[in-house]
């Protein structure tokens, strides 16, 4: 059962929205994470309640309101298709418990807020992808599927998906922080320290050391992105979770083809979020998160307005270093190399530049490379592997890293599509099921072949991922 203990609701209704749900009428069961929810110690499975029908006890029941830069321009937002049942604690640990796609609420604006059933499934398979790769994410408990049909690009189910998450607190609950109130910045700031940083709360320059620990995090975040090839697709500030949990699986996707000016979105003309830029747009999110606290440290240090922002400059120019440790460090593994060198970072670029060259498959590269398979390389010089076999020689737990750190399987974006479309569309779930079971064993290589596998090129330039709203 949910064990709901609200604390959000503590900070005062410029924080939440009280909402109701407009009941569904036969909500259908599509989806349900039985290993989640043994973990989360719930077994509830009834429609009913993962639809927002039946209000259980305790549950909260608002839409949180955020803010953010949307392509790089300044939006007041909020949840405009999604609820918070509750925040479910279990062992002492606190999850929020979220509808995505339960209807409208006050921050609808013009939309039906409803979420496509197509968009759930995408959600749900690549989130499951994401944590059996290792990577911090947002969870899926459950997809209902309900009768209503939608209007997007054409008639559509529409479907509510649960979703687990530390919290749903985001960079632009900040940009909304700072601007909703008098104190309001101060009163979520120590919210959020005490809920996800809790190691800083008694810390004499706290504010400081929280943005620091933050940018860790998202560090952190965005190097396993890029060491497993995960597109986002829409890194909006508002789409960074300030514990460092992927979050908003919309228009998202994974490399095939190596090559860093990769898009799949559709709503991505630009390339802004391009895979190759996903490291420096991180900062550049961190860099609004930032400025949110300029007024509030300097209120409370006494320190000049100067001094304030030259440490956060300061703080947020170590991004770049953190990001490039953590990243080299997992390429490192990726190759079999418990550390990492000037030599072994050329080494590793210069493998990169070659895959360009060749285009070649960034997943299989790496699979081919753990089981020695030179003869699959060819777009990799002779004198570059040479080079590598020779260091990796003197790596005594080479294989066992290169086994930890090189996935077999992840949710291609041709085979996901396929898979999405069949369920939707033709209440086929087989293809889908098989690719779920596939993820969540991704370092594997006893797989279906047509999962390791990329597409043609004429249909990989092909599939372009929507954001489904
Ligand atoms: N159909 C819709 N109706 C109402 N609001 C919507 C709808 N689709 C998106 N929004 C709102 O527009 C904003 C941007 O949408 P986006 O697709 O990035 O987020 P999302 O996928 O709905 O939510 P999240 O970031 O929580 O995963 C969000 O605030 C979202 O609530």
């Amino acid at each position: 059962m949910f064990n709901f203990n609200n604390t959000i609701l503590s900070l005062g209704d410029d924080f939440y929205s009280k909402e109701k749900v407009v009941p569904t009428k036969d909500p259908k069961l599509v989806m349900f994470n039985d290993a989640l929810a043994s973990q989360l110690n719930i077994q509830d499975k009834n429609p009913e309640v993962l639809v927002g029908n039946t209000i259980v006890d305790g549950a909260a029941m608002v839409a949180l309101p955020y803010a953010g830069h949307q392509f790089g321009t300044f939006t007041m937002l909020g949840d405009g298709r999604a609820m918070l049942l509750g925040e479910h604690v279990v062992d002492e640990e606190r999850f929020d418990i979220q509808l995505k796609g339960s209807g409208r609420t006050a921050f609808s604006k013009v939309g039906d807020g409803k979420l496509p059933l197509d968009a759930a499934l995408r959600e749900f398979l690549i989130s499951e992808a994401m944590h059996h790769l290792n990577i911090p994410t947002t969870r899926s408990l459950a997809i209902v599927e309900t009768p209503s049909k939608i209007i997007r690009e054409e008639i559509k189910p529409a479907g509510v998906l649960t979703r687990v998450a530390s919290s749903h607190i985001r960079i632009g609950s900040f940009e909304y922080a700072v601007r909703s109130g008098e104190g309001n910045l101060k009163k979520f700031a120590d919210y959020t320290i005490n809920r996800h940083y809790p190691e800083i709360e008694d810390c004499p320059e706290k504010y400081f050391d929280f943005i620091s620990a933050v940018v860790d995090r998202q560090a952190s975040l965005v190097a396993k992105w890029q060491a497993v090839g995960f597109i986002h697709g829409v890194m909006n500030s508002d789409n960074v979770q300030i514990a460092g949990e992927t979050i908003d699986y919309g228009p998202c996707a994974f490399l095939d083809t190596y090559h860093p000016e990769t898009v799949f979105s559709s709503i991505d003309t630009n390339g802004r979020y391009q895979f190759g830029n996903q490291p420096s747009i991180m900062q550049w999110n961190l860099t609004r998160f930032a400025e949110t606290f300029i007024e509030l440290i300097t209120v409370e240090t006494g320190l000049d307005e100067e001094v304030v922002t030259g440490r956060l400059e300061e703080i947020l120019a170590e991004y770049a270093h953190l990001y490039n440790a953590y990243w080299f460090d997992l390429m490192g593994q990726k190759l079999g190399f418990s550390s990492i060198d000037e030599h072994d970072k050329e080494l590793i670029i210069d493998m990169l530049g070659m895959m360009i060259e060749a285009e070649m498959d960034y997943t299989s590269t790496f699979t081919a490379l753990t089981e020695g398979k030179f003869d699959e390389l060819s777009g990799l010089s002779e004198t570059w592997i040479e080079t590598y076999k020779e260091r990796v020689s003197g790596e005594e737990n080479a294989q066992d890293l290169m086994n930890a750190a090189n996935p077999y399987v992840i949710p291609r974006n041709h085979i996901v599509e396929e898979a999405l479309f069949n369920a939707w569309k033709h209440d086929d779930y087989d293809l889908y099921n098989e690719l779920l079971a596939a993820v969540r064993d991704p370092f594997n290589p006893d797989h279906n072949e047509y999962f390791m596998t990329r597409p043609e090129r004429h249909v990989e330039m092909g599939h372009m991922t929507y954001c489904g709203t």
